[in-house]
């Protein structure tokens, strides 16, 4: 281990996680917060210190109870060995490539989401929709924050575009390359806040997020420690700091994640729709041509829109097809 300057707090510990800690774990070993998994080392942080330690906690289940980045993890004082993971505020995970049974975990305990669009043709209503969706599964709170607001001639139609999705949806409109604007989102990155990104490729993550740190390259934030054996390595962090004090997850995983296992996101983003079904005459009723359908009724009558209705019937089609044959699903 080599010294840091942070504290618990700096790093995002709080009460949730404190209360955790029974008298004798507490006498017995210190938390740190996961900064980068590998395949032989995780790379933590503690109060006052940074290193390595062993990827393995003796009798875990291999699925849940292995570190991932984000994490909180006791370790132990005197033997440096992890000794278990404490209960996540959230947990980003998806189906792991080539084996759609099993569960990869990609990210713990972020406290916002930023989904990043941008006010152009690329802009995707229903895209928005699905990450929505995916906040609501994992139980992180969403900021739409739209980019590129410098090239377009109206960027408010695309907030209001947005705003309609849900009530009370906070939406923030930024030059991604300009850091006056990008401080606007300064509220959800200050001390001890974690935050993660989602968005398609050419949105301007990456800018936002060299805004958000400050200058220096993403690429640059090595950790440098001695591991449990006393050997020397080096490793890339996975959890950047943020010059407002917060932390940026940001892994592989993180940015290619795919909505997974989507089903209660759905009923809660269309919950409208998922009330209405309810009053069908039929339980199995597909919406179509049935007689006694509340929710054609409600689309006959204005109370819900045919847009909102097509979006909701693809998400939940796919859903009921990836369940059925997991193994053909596309990646
Ligand atoms: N004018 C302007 N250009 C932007 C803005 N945001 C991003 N860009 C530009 O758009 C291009 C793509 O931005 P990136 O930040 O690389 O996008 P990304 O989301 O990280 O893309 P991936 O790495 O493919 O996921 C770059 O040339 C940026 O300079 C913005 O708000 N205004
Ligand atoms: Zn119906």
């Amino acid at each position: 281990m080599t010294a840091n300057d942070l504290t618990l707090e700096d790093l995002g510990w709080r009460a949730c996680f404190s209360e955790q800690l029974s008298a004798d774990e507490s006498a017995r070993c210190h938390p740190v917060r996961v900064m980068a998994v590998h395949r032989g080392k995780i790379a933590v942080s503690g109060a006052g210190s940074q290193g390595f330690v062993a990827p393995h906690i003796p009798g875990a289940d291999p699925t849940d109870d292995h570190p991932t980045v984000g994490d909180w993890l006791l370790v132990d004082g005197a033997t440096e060995a992890p000794v278990r993971v404490l209960r996540r505020m959230n947990l980003f995970k998806r189906r792991a490539p080539g084996d759609p049974k099993r569960e990869q975990m990609i990210a713990a305990n972020v406290d916002t989401l930023f989904i990043v669009a941008s006010c152009n043709q690329d802009f995707s209503v229903a895209r928005l929709e699905r990450y929505l969706v995916l906040t609501r599964e994992v139980g992180v709170s969403p900021i739409i924050v739209l980019t590129k607001a410098d090239l377009a001639d109206d960027p408010q139609s695309f907030a209001a575009a947005a705003r309609a999705l849900e009530p009370g949806l906070r939406i923030e409109i930024v030059n991604a390359r300009d850091p006056t604007d990008v401080a606007r989102l300064g509220s959800w990155c200050g001390p001890g806040q974690t935050v993660a990104l989602l968005g398609s490729s050419g949105v301007g993550k990456s800018t936002l997020v060299n805004s958000l740190r400050g200058s220096d390259d993403l690429a640059t934030q090595a950790i440098r420690a001695r591991d449990a054996t006393g050997k020397h390595t080096t490793t890339v962090r996975e959890m950047h700091r943020l010059a407002g004090g917060g932390w940026l997850l940001d892994t592989p995983g993180m940015r290619e994640l795919q909505l997974a296992d989507a089903a209660a996101g759905i009923s809660e983003v269309f919950d409208d729709f998922v009330l209405a079904a309810e009053s069908c005459r039929f339980s199995d009723c597909a919406h179509d041509r049935e007689p006694g359908c509340a929710v054609r009724a409600a689309l006959d009558d204005g109370s819900l829109t045919a847009e909102r209705f097509d979006r909701w019937r693809k998400l939940t089609a796919e859903e009921a097809a990836k369940n059925a044959r997991p193994g053909s699903r596309r990646r």
